[in-house]
């Protein structure tokens, strides 16, 4: 997805165009995610007047939407205004249209100011689908293996990443999924923006990556819609084919 900087109006319309598109073909998708902060862009100079407040249009949005399609969502990230400030935060639901889950992106990246007008999050990004272990990731948040670790610890056998991930950094992005995928032998499903924002300029090429390393589905630099079929049963046999979660010896790892 593209996304019209600082125009929620324009956002909101072109994400429920991208969600009908998604649903209307023969196969229909059991869970569908899209980019980080779909609903502002970095508009981070206004982003109080212009973040969701509590979430409550998103959450409006995402939960009628599942509910009407039964699809899962993982709904991108959305600005997210709060009593204490603006949070990075994605709501993911489930086929009833009830939230799975709520996860506020942990690691702010400098790079692009979020520290100077974001709030960072507090817990991680557990989740379950359809009774599946899942976890979420949001963009930078990659960089930091620990993070990935703990939920595929916690049992997440899926990875969900969000992202607006931009030039020239193509290669940290798919080197960073793939190797988030293959240390964890977990799934890696990656959403990232296309389109250009001022001077920064967005590569896409969303990734969903299997258990082994293999990338499974890839876009481009256009927008439009990435669709993948993932075996479940995969995980099992990549973490009994070498078994590294039996292997570990977390004793010496702590500082
Ligand atoms: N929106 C982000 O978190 C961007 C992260 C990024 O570009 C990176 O290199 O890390």
């Amino acid at each position: 997805m593209d996304i019209a900087i600082g125009e929620p109006d324009k956002n909101f319309a072109k994400l429920e165009a991208l969600l009908e598109e998604a649903v209307a073909g023969d196969v229909k998708p059991d869970v569908i995610i899209f980019p980080e902060m779909w609903n502002t862009g970095y508009a981070l100079e206004r982003i109080r007047e212009l973040a969701d407040r509590e979430g409550e249009r998103t959450r409006a949005l995402l939960s009628a939407f599942s509910r009407k399609h039964g699809v899962l969502i993982v709904g991108g990230s959305v600005a997210d205004l709060r009593e204490d400030g603006v949070y990075n935060t994605i709501y993911s639901y489930d086929r009833e249209g009830e939230q799975a889950g709520a996860y506020s992106k942990i690691h702010l990246f400098r790079l692009m100011d979020e520290e100077k007008f974001l709030l960072s999050g507090s817990e991680v990004g557990r989740l379950e689908l359809d009774g599946v272990p899942a976890g979420a990731m949001i963009c930078y948040d990659i960089r930091f293996p620990e993070l990935a670790r703990r939920l595929a610890l916690g049992g997440a056998q899926v990875l969900f990443v969000p992202a607006e991930w931009p030039k020239p950094r193509l290669h940290h992005w798919r080197t960073l999924l793939t190797a988030r995928a293959v240390e964890n032998q977990m799934f890696v499903v990656s959403c990232n923006r296309v389109g250009v924002s001022g001077t920064t300029e967005f590569f896409g090429h969303s990734m969903v990556i299997d258990p082994w390393g293999e990338v499974i589905a890839e876009g481009d630099e256009s927008e439009r819609i990435i669709r993948a079929t993932i075996d479940l049963g995969l995980v099992p046999e990549v973490r009994s084919r070498i078994p590294i979660f039996e292997d570990r010896r977390p004793s010496l790892y702590q500082e």
